[in-house]
């Protein structure tokens, strides 16, 4: 479709049929409490349009893992985000992986799958562990500490820079960096034009941090030269598949544990449970993906008319996906309200779902393991000491600090 005739799709309003809601899921009062908002979303008919930017969007789990498992026609090569790259230049070179379609993406995906895969992951698992419980000790004499600025934002940027051949000093660039990229799906909103500005430093730091010369011989990112020596990618190609796993590898982790040690601080009893049967604490990390998913949303493309949920979307539009109220749709979940660390999890799209399903998962659930092996055994209860602080994002659910008392054992 031209692109004029594309503008035309997108402001043309939504064709015949589909409700429209005025929500603004990107503004302050939205991004502080989602799941407020979701019952709304998904009572409203299987697909809706929102009339704030002129876009589709699906909340129900059915239309979110139908439109994840069809690639060809809810492509992601016209980016992940509200910007159409058909359309507007992106704001960085896209993504070899999250922002490309078959069959680039599939020849990035073999490179990086083979570099961040389960045996590798083994030989860090050991290391990992004890740099969890060397965090957890230094933690517990104090009884009380912030959960996000004393922990989960701690223990990634302990391990993961270091995995990736980066220097020590990495961290402050890499939260920096990832907030803004993933605040760069959303519109150019007030949350953007603000981590964006703070970002500029950190992203001319991630640009150098990727380059070569700078990376250790041991770790994932020199591998992916190697993969460029061995002709599977260019050079080119290869310093942004590094720039891949910094991008996504660590705000994601950061507020996956962060929300994880929430839920547990809002649900005693299971921690508890947890505690009582330490093997459930791999499901206790799924659950808490499932209830609190750390990515709420983001975006495919219309590649062609397609159906989905009864209607027939035409090409070349944007449809925000709405991951977490997916995950919380009674229509597939029983009482999906409830944080429950013994739920059959399987099938949440918390990780996403199909070809771009997460990279990194296996490296998000050694993180999430070794870190409840080294509380599990030492904290017999989490308690709110005081009010959790969300950190808004146009993508993630995070909270900027969640002070927490604890019970040592
Ligand atoms: C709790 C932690 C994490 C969560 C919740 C998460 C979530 C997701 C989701 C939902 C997607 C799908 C995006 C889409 O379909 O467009 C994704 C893709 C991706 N993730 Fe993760 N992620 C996490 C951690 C990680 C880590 C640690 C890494 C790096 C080691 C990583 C690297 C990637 C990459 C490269 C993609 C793009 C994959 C592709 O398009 O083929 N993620 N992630
Ligand atoms: O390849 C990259 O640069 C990149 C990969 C993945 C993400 C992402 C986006 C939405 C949800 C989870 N992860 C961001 C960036």
């Amino acid at each position: 479709m031209a692109t004029a005739d594309l503008s035309t799709a997108q402001a043309s309003g939504p064709v015949d049929g589909v409700p429209t809601l005025d929500i603004d899921p990107f503004d302050e009062a939205f991004l502080s409490d989602p799941y407020g908002w979701h019952d709304q979303l998904r009572d409203a008919g299987p697909v809706v349009w929102l009339n704030r930017y002129g876009i589709y969007a699906a909340a129900r789990y059915a239309e979110v893992s139908a439109a994840l498992n069809d690639w060809q026609n809810f492509v992601s090569g016209r980016g992940v985000g509200l910007s159409d790259f058909a359309r507007e230049t992106p704001w960085r070179p896209p993504s070899l992986l999250l922002e490309a379609d078959p069959p680039l993406h599939s020849r990035t995906r073999r490179i990086m799958a083979g570099i961040v895969s389960l045996p590798r992951l083994k030989a860090l698992a050991p290391l990992w562990r004890e740099k969890a419980v060397e965090l957890v000790e230094e933690l517990l004499p104090r009884g009380r500490f912030d959960a996000i600025t004393d922990l989960a934002e701690i223990f990634p940027l302990r391990i993961f820079p270091d995995a990736v051949g980066l220097g020590p000093d990495a961290g402050e660039h890499l939260l920096a960096y990832a907030a803004a990229t993933f605040n760069a799906f959303g519109p150019r909103n007030a949350i953007f034009e603000d981590s964006n500005a703070r970002a500029q430093e950190a992203i001319a730091w991630v640009n150098e941090a990727c380059r070569r010369e700078n990376l250790r011989e041991e770790g994932w990112g020199m591998d992916v030269y190697r993969a460029a020596d061995a002709g599977q990618c260019t050079a080119d190609e290869a310093h942004r598949l590094v720039r891949s796993l910094l991008s996504a590898g660590v705000d994601t982790t950061v507020n996956g544990i962060g929300n994880m040690i929430h839920a547990f601080a809002l649900h005693p009893d299971q921690w508890t449970l947890l505690r009582e049967a330490p093997a459930l604490h791999r499901k206790a990390f799924e659950e808490a993906l499932r209830w609190d998913s750390t990515v709420q949303t983001f975006f495919r493309t219309t590649g062609a008319p397609v159906e989905l949920g009864g209607t027939v979307l035409p090409e070349g539009v944007k449809i925000l996906l709405f991951l977490a109220a997916a995950n919380r749709d009674p229509r597939r979940w029983e009482e999906p309200e409830r944080f429950d660390i013994n739920r059959q999890t399987s099938g949440h799209v918390g990780f996403g779902f199909g070809i771009h399903q997460c990279l990194g998962q296996m490296v998000a659930r050694l993180e999430a393991e070794v870190m409840l092996e080294a509380l599990m055994p030492r904290i017999a209860r989490f308690r709110l000491a005081g009010a959790p602080v969300r950190r808004l994002n146009n993508t993630l659910h995070a909270l900027g600090s969640l002070p927490v008392e604890i019970e040592a054992v």
